[in-house]
């Protein structure tokens, strides 16, 4: 059976408001969305749904209403064996290696082992955005010591995990996905740091643990743009002073608008990585 992408371009502001409609309709049913700039210069943005071919016409009745135009696209075949096994290779940032249970012996005396096996959440460190965040938790943690951080957006748990291995410490877990939280507290388990992490699903910050474990003297986010301009308010509100803030899922294009909207917080930048065509941020 073929996959299917639909997809509609518009501006920045159309998109945004298409990608939170199409969010309300299809997030719940697992459908996966994507958008992404596809010409900066002109203000041209791309939004996608994906679905195998047999959903066709629940996804189109239920984007009909939008008023929207959007073009069909069948996607290749992709042999899932040799992909799978791309993202099973390890990864080092710092001094952290990310790797599967095969690959154990590859473990040295001084590196901070992460074990993650490629499943249904995002987090196996190949990610430029996950290794960033990687670095610079690192960097963070050879200044400073912290005693409560959050891990919002925790996906495969791989950044909670990292911290939680660098000091012992309390570390909240959050994710809107439940599918990603089951995977977290299966990987936490497997690195045996399951007991100082509570993971909850939750949008944002809607749900009582963030008060309960907060404030956080660290928190990361590897999210997108967008929803961290959005949660810039709620992540200042859940800072001890003097906190520190690792904010990844950010193209290199959208850096200053972050920025921005972070600076408007009370934020100052500290550091910025790239890596490839990512930016992870480091504010105060
Ligand atoms: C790019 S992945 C990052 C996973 C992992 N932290 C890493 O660095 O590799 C982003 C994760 O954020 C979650 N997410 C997206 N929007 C969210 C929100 N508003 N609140 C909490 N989690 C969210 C997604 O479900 C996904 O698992």
């Amino acid at each position: 059976m073929s996959q299917l992408r639909l997809f509609a371009t518009g501006s920045e502001a159309e998109i945004a408001d298409l990608f939170d409609r199409m969010s309300g309709l299809f997030e719940d049913d697992g459908y996966a969305l994507s958008t992404r700039e596809r010409d900066e210069a002109r203000d041209i943005w791309e939004i996608s749904i994906y679905f195998a071919e047999e959903d066709e016409e629940t996804v189109r009745k239920r984007l009909d209403p939008l008023g929207a135009e959007f073009e069909r696209e069948v996607l290749p075949e992709i042999d899932w064996v040799a992909k799978s096994l791309e993202g099973l290779s390890p990864v080092r940032a710092g001094r952290f290696l990310v790797h599967g249970s095969h690959d154990r012996e590859r473990v040295r005396p001084c590196d901070v082992a992460i074990e993650i096996e490629a499943g249904q959440a995002f987090g196996t460190g190949h990610h430029g955005t996950t290794a960033g965040c990687l670095e610079m938790i690192e960097a963070e943690h050879k200044r400073r010591r912290f005693v409560r951080a959050l891990d919002l957006g925790t996906g495969s748990g791989v950044l909670a995990i990292a911290i939680r291995k660098l000091q012992p410490m309390r570390v909240l877990a959050t994710d809107i996905d439940p599918i990603a939280t089951r995977v977290a507290k299966r990987n936490l388990r497997d690195n045996a740091v399951i007991h100082d992490v509570r993971v909850e699903t939750a949008a944002g910050f809607h749900a009582p643990c963030f008060a309960e474990e907060g404030p956080f003297d660290l928190v990361v986010a590897n999210i997108l743009a967008r929803p961290l301009m959005r949660m810039a308010p709620a992540i200042r509100n859940h800072l001890a002073p003097h906190g520190s803030v690792v904010l990844s899922g950010i193209l290199a294009s959208q850096r200053w608008k972050v920025l921005a909207a972070f600076n408007a917080q009370g934020f100052a930048h500290r550091r910025t990585l790239w890596r490839g065509e990512w930016v992870t941020l480091l504010l105060q």
